[in-house]
C-alpha cells in the first residue's frame, strides 16, 4: 500500500512540476489548463501554516481523482446489470433517448434536463447498489444520544446506506429495481444531503464536492451502452 502509494504521489508531483515548467516558459497552451493548472494558480507559498504549497495541491488532486473515479465507474457499470435483466425498463430508456435525443449524437449536457427516466435509473442505481455503502466515517466531537444510544466524544460512526436504502418501512419492494419510484411516490426526494432517508453522496459540511459532475457523467455516457 505504502509502495503504492509513493508511486502515485510520484505521478501526481510529476504533473505539478510539467504544469509549473509550461507555466513560467508560458508555453502552455489552453488545453493543457487543467485542475493541477487551476491549482498553481490560486494557491501560494505561505498560504498554509501546516503544509507546503506543493503538499496541498497534490494531497487536493489525488483526493478528487481518488474520490471520483472508483465512485462513478462503479455507479456506471452497475447501472447496467439490471437493465439487462429488465427488457422493458432498457426499451423505455432506449424509446426516451429516441425521442429527447434521436439517433444520430450523443446525449450532451443540455439533454439532461428532459432525460427523466435515465435520471430515474441513475437514482435507483445508487439506491440498490450504492458506491459508499457506509458513507464516510464520522467522529463525534462531543457526548450525544441518539436514537437512545450514549455515544462517548471520540467515537467512530458509520451510516449504514446500504440499510437505509433497503428499510421496507421506507421503500416498497426496496430489493427491487424500480426507477419509476423516483418519478411517482420519491418524486420529490433529492440526492443532495437534505433528504436523510437517501443520502448517495452524503450529507453536511463534507457532503461530496462531485455531486453534478456525477450526475452529468452518469446521465451521459451511461446511455451509450444501450444501444
Ligand atoms: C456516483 C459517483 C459518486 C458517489 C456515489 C460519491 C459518493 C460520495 C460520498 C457518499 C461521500 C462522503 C460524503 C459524506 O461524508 O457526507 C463522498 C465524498 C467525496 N467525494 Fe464523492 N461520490 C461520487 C463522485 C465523486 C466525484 C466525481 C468526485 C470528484 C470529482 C468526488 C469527490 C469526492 C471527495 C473529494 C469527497 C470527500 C469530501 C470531504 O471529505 O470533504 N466524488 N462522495
Amino acid at each position: 500500500m505504502k509502495r503504492t502509494a509513493r508511486e502515485v504521489d510520484q505521478v501526481q508531483g510529476s504533473w505539478v512540476e510539467e504544469h509549473r515548467r509550461k507555466r513560467f516558459s508560458g508555453s502552455m497552451n489552453e488545453a493543457e489548463q487543467d485542475f493541477n493548472h487551476v491549482m498553481l494558480s490560486v494557491i501560494e507559498d505561505g498560504q498554509f501554516s501546516d503544509h507546503d504549497h506543493d503538499t496541498v495541491i497534490n494531497a487536493t488532486c489525488l483526493t478528487l481523482i481518488i474520490g471520483g473515479s472508483d465512485s462513478t465507474v462503479i455507479t456506471l457499470t452497475w447501472a447496467l446489470c439490471p437493465l439487462m435483466n429488465n427488457p422493458s425498463t432498457l426499451k423505455r430508456a432506449q424509446d426516451e433517448l429516441d425521442i429527447k435525443v434521436g439517433k444520430h449524437r450523443q446525449v450532451d449536457e443540455s439533454d439532461i434536463k428532459n432525460l427523466v427516466y435515465l435520471q430515474a435509473i441513475i437514482k435507483e442505481t445508487l439506491r440498490l447498489y450504492p458506491a459508499a455503502p457506509l458513507s464516510v466515517p464520522r467522529e463525534a466531537m462531543e457526548d450525544c444520544t441518539m436514537a437512545g444510544f450514549h455515544i462517548q466524544a471520540g467515537t467512530r460512526l458509520l451510516v449504514n446506506l446500504w440499510k437505509l436504502y433497503k428499510n421496507p418501512r421506507i421503500w416498497s419492494d426496496p430489493l427491487e429495481f424500480q426507477p419509476e419510484r423516483f418519478l411517482t411516490k420519491h418524486v420529490d426526494l433529492d440526492v443532495r444531503g437534505q433528504n436523510f432517508e437517501f443520502l448517495p453522496f452524503g450529507s453536511g459540511r463534507r457532503v461530496c464536492p462531485g455531486i453534478s459532475f456525477a450526475l452529468e457523467f452518469l446521465v451521459c455516457v451511461e446511455p451509450s451502452s444501450y444501444f
